[in-house]
């Protein structure tokens, strides 16, 4: 059992709770070494702008250039990408982008507004961000869906100006990247990535827009960054590594949970993958799959490397005690691949996304169902929502007084003002209370 590749957990054990605690604590990952690196990178880029990005982004990406329009990519670039991909290729961006963008427009606010029996209007105003900032991860792999699905919800939202970065390691161009953001309708595009790629979003250079927002998912530099810049831009949250969190009642081929497992597991070595049964057979089953086919993959070092230091079978007493796990661990995807996924969805608080059923593998989600892949990672979807169209806007109220309205809110907040001792406020408000009538 020890040489297996995955951990196995039974709420059973005395040290379960220590053990699991441990399999979901990310952020201790994140050190003070890191954090560090990441603020002196944050300070350099403000202080010297175009140069420190050219300078970091040869460092940690091995690009050797001179000057940004080396690290530029312009909407003709893209539209090339795009024209030179092969058929089947740009079939499934456009129908991923397609779908995508049809559920985003169910998301999409409406201002209001409501009149008062006395004529005073009160309501909301939505509005988009001028300009936004698209964190792309290109570190360890592309991610052409990652395009779509950060690009799409600011289109439906309104967003006039997208600005897209994306690393390329040792200056290799993803082609479907590029082509993801033609398709999304990007027009800039910097081949930056890291906390660099951050600071220059945040703080603005010589070339690069400093912008409203930044979104977007990436590696713990990326992560560390976002949240040093916070407060100077909005960011939409911290992601950190994918997770799958699989609650199965033995019913599904062991392969198909394997391979689902795998699909998070392959992102990253701090990926989570853990699945749940209170079929003790069936994670046996599971894990002679997962010994089986983990060999034929081609991400097989970072799998092993992933399951091994966050990866479990956790074997439960019974549905309940599943449910009250999956709401403790508030994964960023849960499949619930048993016979009756209404039943139980109901009793789930706390989930980015939730496939269900056993057909519904969580790969579908992440390139073309429709909603957003960009999803709350590590417990925060407790209190925070997948990536949407409302990441991308902000509400402002509206209040409009008629005379009438005036005097009478004009008395009651004089009550109020001067209970705070606010005498400007309460002469304010009292100024125009039966002002009509003088
Ligand atoms: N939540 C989501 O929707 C989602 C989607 C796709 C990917 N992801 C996650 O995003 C992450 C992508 O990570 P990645 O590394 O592949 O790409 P990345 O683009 O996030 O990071 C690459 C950058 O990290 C910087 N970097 C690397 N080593 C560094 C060092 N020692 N010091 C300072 N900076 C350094 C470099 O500047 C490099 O450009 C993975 O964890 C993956 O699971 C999440
Ligand atoms: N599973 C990732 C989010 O956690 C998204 C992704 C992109 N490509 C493949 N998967
Ligand atoms: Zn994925």
């Amino acid at each position: 059992m020890d040489n297996q590749s995955i951990q196995r957990l039974s709420t059973q054990q005395p040290d379960f709770e220590s053990r699991l605690n441990a399999l979901l604590d990310w952020e201790s990952v994140s050190s003070a070494e890191i954090q560090q690196s990441v603020d002196s990178i944050i300070a350099d880029v403000r202080r010297r702008g175009d140069a420190a990005v050219i300078e970091l982004t040869r460092r940690f990406d091995r690009l050797d250039v001179q000057d940004m329009s080396a690290l530029t990519l312009t909407a003709d670039r893209l539209a090339q990408a795009w024209e030179g991909l092969p058929e089947e290729q740009r079939q499934a961006l456009a129908v991923a982008a397609d779908r995508i963008r049809a559920y985003h427009e169910r998301q999409k606010p409406e201002s209001w507004s409501y009149q008062e029996a006395d004529g005073t209007m009160l309501g909301q105003k939505v509005t988009p961000l001028d300009r936004a900032g698209v964190y792309v991860p290109g570190g360890k792999a592309a991610y052409p869906s990652s395009v779509l699905m950060n690009v799409i919800p600011a289109h439906v939202a309104g967003v006039e100006d997208i600005v897209m970065v994306v690393p390329t390691p040792d200056g290799v161009l993803n082609e479907l990247v590029l082509a993801a953001a033609h398709v999304a309708g990007v027009a800039r595009v910097f081949t930056i990535g890291g906390a660099q790629a951050v600071a220059a979003l945040a703080y603005g250079t010589e070339t690069i827009p400093k912008v409203d927002k930044i979104v977007g998912p990436g590696n713990i530099f990326v992560a560390t960054a976002k949240r040093a810049v916070f407060g100077q831009v909005g960011i939409d949250m911290i992601a950190g590594p994918s997770e799958i969190l699989v609650v199965s009642d033995g019913g599904t081929d062991p392969d198909w949970l394997a391979m689902d497992l795998f699909s998070q597991a392959e992102h990253d070595e701090d990926a989570q993958a853990m699945l749940i049964s209170w079929d003790a057979r069936h994670l046996e089953a599971v894990a002679e799959s997962i010994e089986r086919l983990l060999p034929t993959l081609e991400r097989a070092e970072i799998v092993r490397a992933s399951l091994s230091r966050r990866g479990a079978l956790v074997l439960v007493d019974d549905e309940t005690q599943a449910l009250s796990l999956v709401n403790r661990i508030a994964p960023e995807h849960l499949e619930l691949s048993v016979e009756e996924p209404q039943r139980l969805v109901e009793q789930v608080r706390h989930a980015g996304a939730i496939f269900m059923g056993r057909y519904t593998a969580e790969a579908l989600g992440d390139y073309c169902a429709g909603p957003n892949h960009v999803l709350p990672t590590s417990g925060t979807a407790r209190f925070s929502s997948p990536l949407g169209v409302y990441d991308f806007q902000k509400r402002s109220s509206l209040i409009q007084c008629s005379p009438q309205g005036a005097s009478t809110l004009g008395r009651t907040a004089s009550v109020l003002a001067r209970g705070e001792s606010l005498t400007a406020h309460a002469r304010s408000a009292e100024n125009r209370i039966d002002s009509d009538k003088h």
